[in-house]
Formats: structure tokens, C-alpha cells, sequence
């Protein structure tokens, strides 16, 4: 089966087609003020028009509140809510009442045990990330270019078809997909040239590896 493919963290339009062009199967709008990709759900919904119907919309989010919930549904109409923070399974019902979209948990990942999350999300998450537990003290909890050991997913099954996160870029995707067998990779500081700063070679690099492996 073909990789699914998710580029994260967009935030001009020349890196954004370039990611549609490469057939992106995912294009992700972070909207979290503490990111150097934050984008304003205004400023995110005039710029992501342009993949609709093209590639799945997903808003990255961090413990959202309902408030700002109904902005992004309002306004950038996402495909996904991606949920990145100390969300509960709890809420992902109120998710998606208050959005219409469907729900990527991302679970952060460090050892073994850090899988028994997974369990709870099951019946309510449309895909779970497995995204590597970021350092101490960063302020991010994603987005900054930190992997886990793939090989803690020897042997697991899912329920639906999930991402790997957290690391990845144009040299080590084929890798990552040879060991772990994931069905979707997700990236975003891995295809910058700076914090925040998209490069379009190193998004059509990434594509073209990952669609190869
Ligand atoms: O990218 C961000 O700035 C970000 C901010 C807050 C939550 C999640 C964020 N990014 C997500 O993390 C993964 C992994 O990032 P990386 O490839 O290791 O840089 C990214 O793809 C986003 O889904």
C-alpha cells in the first residue's frame, strides 16, 4: 500500500503547492501561538483554500478550547483536528461536534510503556501520531525535530492506520518506513531550512524518498 504522506507546518503558498504538487495526502496548519509556524486561523483559512480537495486539511492544535475550536472550524474548515497536547479521550467527541472533523491524537513517545495510551484512543481517535516525547524544558510539543527508537513498534497493531512523527526528514524516511512499516509519515522541521521556515527542495525530497520506499 502507498505511504500516506503529511506536511506539517506550512506557511507560504510556494511551499504549500510544492507539497499539493509532490501529492501530499495531508498539509498541516499549526495554529499555536509558542510555534515559529503558528498561523492565526484567519491567516491560515486564506491560505490552505488553495489544498482543499487536494490533499486532507488538518489543524495542529494544543489543548484547544472550545472557543478557539469553533474559530478554526469557522474559518479554515479543516479536514483534521490534530490534537498535541494533554488532551483526554474524553474530549474528542466534543471535537467533533464542535468541529465536523475528524481526530489525529498525537501520543508522545519515549519507551515502551509510553504504547498503553494508545488503548484509550482507540475508539476515538480517526488515526493516532506516535511522535517522539520532546525534550525537557522544550516549548513545543512537537515540531522540533526529535525522534524515538523505532523499533519499540516491532510487532504492534493498531486499530486504524496511524503516523510516525518526530525526526523525520528527507535521509532518514526510507529508513523509518523499513523498520516500522507505518502506513503514514508525518513531517515538518525536517523539511526547513530554519525553525519555521519551509524549504521546497527538501519537501519534494521528502515525497519523492518516501513514495519510493
Ligand atoms: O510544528 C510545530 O511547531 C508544532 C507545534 C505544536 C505541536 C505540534 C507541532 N508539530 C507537530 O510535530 C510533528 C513532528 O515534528 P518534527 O517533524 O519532528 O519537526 C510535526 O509534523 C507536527 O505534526
Amino acid at each position: 500500500m502507498t505511504t500516506k504522506i503529511k506536511i506539517c507546518g506550512l506557511t507560504t503558498p510556494d511551499t504549500l503547492d510544492v507539497a499539493l504538487e509532490g501529492g501530499a495526502d495531508f498539509v498541516g496548519a499549526v495554529v499555536f501561538p509558542k510555534s515559529p509556524r503558528h498561523l492565526e486561523p484567519e491567516a491560515a483559512a486564506a491560505l490552505f483554500e488553495r489544498a482543499r480537495g487536494r490533499a486532507k486539511i488538518v489543524a495542529v492544535t494544543v489543548d484547544p478550547d472550545d472557543a478557539l475550536l469553533q474559530q478554526i472550524a469557522r474559518t479554515l474548515r479543516p479536514d483534521f483536528i490534530q490534537l498535541h497536547g494533554s488532551e483526554t479521550p474524553g474530549r474528542a467527541e466534543r471535537v467533533r461536534a464542535l468541529t465536523g472533523a475528524g481526530v489525529i491524537k498525537a501520543l508522545p513517545i519515549r519507551q515502551a510503556d509510553d504504547f498503553a495510551a494508545a488503548d484509550a484512543w482507540s475508539d476515538e481517535a480517526d488515526h493516532l501520531m506516535f511522535d517522539a516525547k520532546p525534550p525537557e524544558g522544550s516549548a513545543l510539543p512537537g515540531g522540533v525535530g526529535h525522534s524515538f527508537d523505532w523499533t519499540l513498534l516491532a510487532g504492534r497493531a493498531f486499530r486504524h492506520p496511524w503516523f510516525l512523527a518526530g525526526g523525520l526528514n528527507p535521509d532518514n524516511v526510507a529508513e523509518a518506513l523499513r523498520i516500522t512499516g507505518t502506513p503514514m509519515v508525518d513531517v515538518s522541521s525536517g523539511v526547513e531550512s530554519t525553525p519555521g521556515v519551509k524549504d521546497a527542495g527538501r519537501i519534494a525530497a521528502f515525497i519523492q524518498n518516501a513514495r519510493r520506499s
